[in-house]
């Protein structure tokens, strides 16, 4: 009987659900600019048959309900839209994305496998040579910039990514597998520093290096000593019968008294015993000397240490952060005529250690600026399919949203004839949506500087400005204001780190200094081939830019709208200054385009105005 009921034939609901669904595109979106504001196009544009346009499209009826022209007009109900639909949903209709902007990571290349110790044994061969395999080496880490990340929170989540260790070598020269690669995939437009690095083989280098130079200072200083000591038992052996090569003699006593090498102790670090040795064995045993600290071959072509990457581009290939460990070696490589079948071999390497810093900037075309409530949200949701979150309130949006635009007039065909930089017809722009921006973001008010790095990287910037909310002009001085600021400062912020003029390195090594070489003093005069002139950052005020004038519904706006255009009119001809106060700006004409997101009205223009601007903007 409850199924029965369910699929009862109830036109009143189908007819409700056909009004929560998202609108349609109107058949006169993008020439609604006269319709927001008539006076400015036409006064005939609002003459015909309204009653019957009002009943057929009830979108529209608020629009032009909404704009007085005079004061019995004014007088007209305030507009009510649609709640529920797509452009005015409810704040709980929203898809949340789980974004993160920043990551740090731990990267830990894969150890090497141990070296193996075995010996042949077959039928009559009870004590064979040895033939035990080398370890494998460890597993890489590599990184790749793909399309189809678009936030770093599965990284900000696993912190810790580690390549799989190399297996341990076998019998019968068996040597181990490699350790399994790991691939970081992330957004085009990840940027990457290097925090910290653990490097086990450079450390052992270096140790190697200081033990030499102190062998090497008490090899001078026992030469000494041997020499006089030599030189004194000489001159009394002289006396009593004449030598004829006095000299030979003395560097032939002093090279057996300084030249002793090891005995070698066993380290529990470095070597793997056979089992069936025992710790007398080991106290008395005497091992070769440590082959020395091996990196891989790959370690060649790792990414240069600090790691510093700016990943501004999908990549075809991953980029080697950091080269596995080498394995151990087995017992043949240290088999010698003295000890034909050596119960020891190597452990594998240790992996290096990294800590990386990644922070995403968004890459968008277009970056939507405006203060919180501004519509921005509701504006993007016109535009594009996003569900960003829209909620009568400041900060709805906490974190960017990206829409998509598709330049599609839904015949298979691209709705704007535009093509990008490579040639290939343009099909589809991206819009960020950012959280608003306060008085003093720049100095991490409200959601502060965190968010004004993503405006940055547009290539686009749309000033959103609430008609409803005050003077617009004012709105747009203030909001200009905080990108000026916050750019002072990033370009403060890169002198100060970036390279001083003069390279002082003074010593590094304890070897350095017994050496007595020269501490190096470099001048850093100009550009030169290592360090090519940057070409400059082309400022925020640099980009193209327009106005998107929004609530154009809501009544006495026409004024603010007037007087919004008069003067990017004049920043345009430059008759007033730029409202980021800045000198080296984009020096065409403004464009501020009236739209009523809310009902979907006059956003057309602004895909005109951006695809034109992407094309002829310079950008
Ligand atoms: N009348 C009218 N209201 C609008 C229009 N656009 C947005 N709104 C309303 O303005 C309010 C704020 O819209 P949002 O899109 O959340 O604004 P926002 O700029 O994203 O706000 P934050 O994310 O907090 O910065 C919502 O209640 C919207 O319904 C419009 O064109 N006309
Ligand atoms: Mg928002």
């Amino acid at each position: 009987m409850r199924y029965q009921a369910k699929y009862v034939w109830n036109p009143g609901r189908m007819l409700a659900n056909a009004r929560n669904m998202p609108p349609i595109c109107s058949p006169l979106q993008g020439t609604l600019t006269p319709f927001l504001y008539p006076l400015f196009f036409s006064s005939a544009a609002r003459t015909g048959s309204r009653t019957l346009f009002n009943t057929l499209h009830k979108r529209d009826e608020s629009t032009t309900a909404s704009v007085p022209a005079s004061a019995e007009q004014s007088e007209q109900p305030e507009p009510t839209f649609e709640e529920g639909s797509h452009l005015n949903p409810p704040p709980t209709d929203y898809s949340r994305t789980i974004f993160s902007d920043k990551a740090t990571v731990k990267l830990y290349a894969g150890g090497g496998g141990h070296g193996c110790i075995s010996f042949l044994r077959e039928k009559y061969i009870s004590a064979g040579p040895a033939n035990g395999g080398d370890g494998g080496t460890g597993g890489n880490v590599y990184i790749q910039a793909t399309r189809g990340e678009t936030s770093l929170h599965k990284l900000a989540r696993r912190r810790n990514i580690k390549a799989g260790r190399g297996k341990n070598g076998q019998g019968r020269t068996r040597n181990g597998e490699r350790g399994d690669d790991v691939i970081i995939q992330v957004p085009v437009g990840t940027v990457i520093r290097e925090v910290e690095r653990m490097d086990p083989v450079f450390e052992a280098e270096q140790k190697q290096k200081l033990e030499d130079a102190l062998q090497l200072e008490a090899s001078k200083e026992a030469i000494k000593e041997a020499s006089i000591e030599v030189s004194k038992e000489a001159s009394n052996e002289a006396s009593d019968e004449d030598s004829k090569e006095p000299d030979k003699v003395v560097s032939n006593e002093v090279s057996k008294k300084t030249s002793k090498k090891g005995p070698w102790k066993w380290n529990r670090d470095k070597w793997l015993l056979y089992p069936a040795v025992t710790p007398e064995d080991i106290a008395t045993a005497e091992f070769p000397s440590l082959p020395k600290a091996r990196r891989s071959p790959l370690a060649s072509s790792q990414a240069i240490a600090p790691i510093s990457l700016d990943l501004s581009r999908p990549m075809e290939r991953p980029i080697l952060l950091t080269a596995g460990a080498v394995g151990g070696m087995g017992n043949p490589h240290f088999v010698t005529k003295e000890v034909p079948r050596p119960k020891y071999a190597t452990r594998g390497d240790e992996g290096m250690q990294v800590v990386l810093e990644l922070e995403l900037k968004l890459l968008a075309d277009v970056g939507f600026v405006g203060l919180p409530n501004a519509g921005k949200s509701t504006l993007l949701r016109a535009m594009s399919k996003s569900r960003a979150r829209v909620g009568n309130w400041a900060f709805t949006t906490l974190q960017p949203n990206i829409g998509t635009v598709v330049l599609d007039d839904n015949r298979g065909r691209p709705e704007e004839q535009s093509r990008l930089p490579n040639g290939e017809p343009r099909t589809n722009y991206t819009i960020a949506d950012i959280p608003g921006l306060v008085q003093d973001a720049h100095l991490d008010r409200g959601l502060g500087v965190s968010f004004l790095r993503h405006v940055e990287r547009a290539r686009v910037l749309a000033f959103v400005i609430d008609l409803s909310a005050g003077n617009a002009v004012q709105a747009l001085q203030a909001l200009w204001k905080e990108v000026g600021e916050y750019e002072r400062m990033k370009i403060q912020e890169e002198q100060d780190n970036s390279p001083p003029m003069v390279q002082w390195s003074p010593f590094q090594t304890v070897q350095d200094a017994i050496r007595n070489q020269p501490e190096t003093i470099i001048m850093n005069t100009g550009p030169s081939f290592e360090a090519p002139l940057k070409p400059a950052i082309p400022s925020i005020a640099g980009k193209p830019w327009f106005v998107v004038a929004t609530k154009a519904d809501l009544p006495d706006t026409k004024e603010n709208f007037a007087e919004l255009r008069a003067y990017l009119e004049k920043v345009g001809k430059g008759e007033v200054e730029h409202p980021s106060g800045q000198k080296r700006v984009w020096e065409q004409a403004v464009s501020a385009v009236p739209v009523s997101a809310i009902n979907g009205h006059g956003t057309k223009q602004i895909t005109t105005l951006v695809v034109n601007l992407l094309e002829h903007g310079d950008v």
